[in-house]
């Protein structure tokens, strides 16, 4: 089995002041698909391209299983990286069927084996029987779906999908998007997907590592990561965060202008700080209730599954993001009660 170990990669595109990989670290476990999300600009195709050696990077160190391909003297040509790629839109090449796009890379592999393994592959991303179809006859999902099947066929140590659902429309790109995972799960493949999309990370990666300024920020299972982000910008670019000022009681509470909230780790250290809730753990009640605090409602933001609810709050700047499920009986410029449910962790 191939993990894939990065250590301390570092690059810059000419002065070392655009420096781009600052000591990047990332570790995917064999036969795990990480998920690795930062902002637009973070330096994720950079790295991507560094792992499938069309670029060098400056230092640092990538492994795949027991080989070293990139290090101190060696740069091992992508060729020989066994490194499967799937790029933002399927890049198939256009004057080959899909039956002769999947087997490209099938090189070493008498005919009899390479009809076999395509068939195979067609099979896995649910298009067995388009063979001898054109790219262009296929609808941009399908691509998609090919370009894994190519990507797959020569049994890569590691898959690196580059933002590969981006030309998808949403209601199309959670069907590819699960199909892709299960196919990457049944061949037991070392994957990376590179995406600046949250919900994907989070709905579709075993792990997900955060890159800021071309660092790891966090790498953590999904929820790990929902629930407990190493730092308030983590929590905000995770997921929408309510982050409040809070002060520390001595009984391991904080008090915030949102009222008094249980701390999941009681602080020793710190007297203030900045309290994170997920806008899941407010909830709007009466204005009387008991710990409730007053409020008014700014804005309403109707999803179907669920809405959120803009409250400004007495004490606190900046208006609050309450998600409400069920019926939804406030409107703009009412006033409302907020109670805060569950724990909150406190950041320095
Ligand atoms: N060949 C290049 N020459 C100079 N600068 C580059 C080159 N390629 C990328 N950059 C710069 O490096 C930084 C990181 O780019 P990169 O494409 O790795 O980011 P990214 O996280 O993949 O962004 P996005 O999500 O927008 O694709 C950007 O500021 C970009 O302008």
């Amino acid at each position: 089995m191939n993990e894939l170990h990065v250590a301390g990669l570092t690059k810059s595109y000419g002065a070392a002041e655009q420096s781009v990989l600052r000591g990047l670290d990332l570790t995917v476990p064999a036969g795990a698909l990480t998920a690795v999300l930062g902002p637009s600009g973070c330096g994720k195709t950079t790295m991507l391209r560094i792992i499938a050696g069309f670029l060098r990077a400056d230092a640092g160190t990538v492994r795949l299983g027991d080989r070293l391909l990139n290090g101190p003297g060696v740069h091992l040509p992508p060729e020989r990286r066994r490194i499967g790629i799937v790029p933002q839109e399927g890049a198939l090449f256009p004057h080959l069927s899909v039956a002769r796009n999947v087997a490209f890379g099938l090189t070493g592999s008498d005919r009899a084996e390479r009809r076999h393994r395509t068939a195979e592959m067609l099979e896995l991303v649910g298009l067995a029987g388009y063979d001898d179809r054109m790219p262009h006859e296929l609808s941009g999902g399908q691509q998609q779906r090919v370009a894994v099947a190519r990507a797959l066929a020569p049994r890569p140590g590691l898959v690196l999908l580059d933002e590969p659902f981006n030309a998808l429309d949403s209601a199309l790109r959670a069907g590819v998007r699960s199909d892709v995972r299960a196919a990457l799960r049944a061949t037991g493949a070392t994957a990376v997907l590179v995406t600046h999309d949250q919900q994907e990370a989070l709905s579709t990666a075993d792990l997900v590592a955060v890159v800021r300024d071309g660092r790891v920020a966090q790498s953590a299972t999904p929820q790990d990561l929902y629930q407990r982000p190493a730092d308030p910008w983590v929590a905000d670019f995770v997921g929408d965060a309510v982050l409040l000022p809070g002060t520390v009681d001595t009984h391991g509470t904080a008090r915030t202008a949102l009222g008094t909230v249980p701390l999941a780790t009681p602080s020793q250290a710190l007297r203030t700080g900045t309290v994170l809730l997920r806008p899941e753990q407010l909830r709007l009640t009466s204005t009387d209730s008991e710990g409730a605090v007053r409020g008014t409602v700014t804005d309403v933001c109707y999803y179907g599954h669920d809405a959120m609810v803009t409250v400004t709050v007495e004490g606190h700047d900046t208006p609050v993001g309450i998600r409400v499920t069920g019926p939804l009986s406030v409107r703009p410029g009412e006033e409302t009660g907020v109670l805060i449910v569950g724990e909150a962790a406190l950041h320095p």
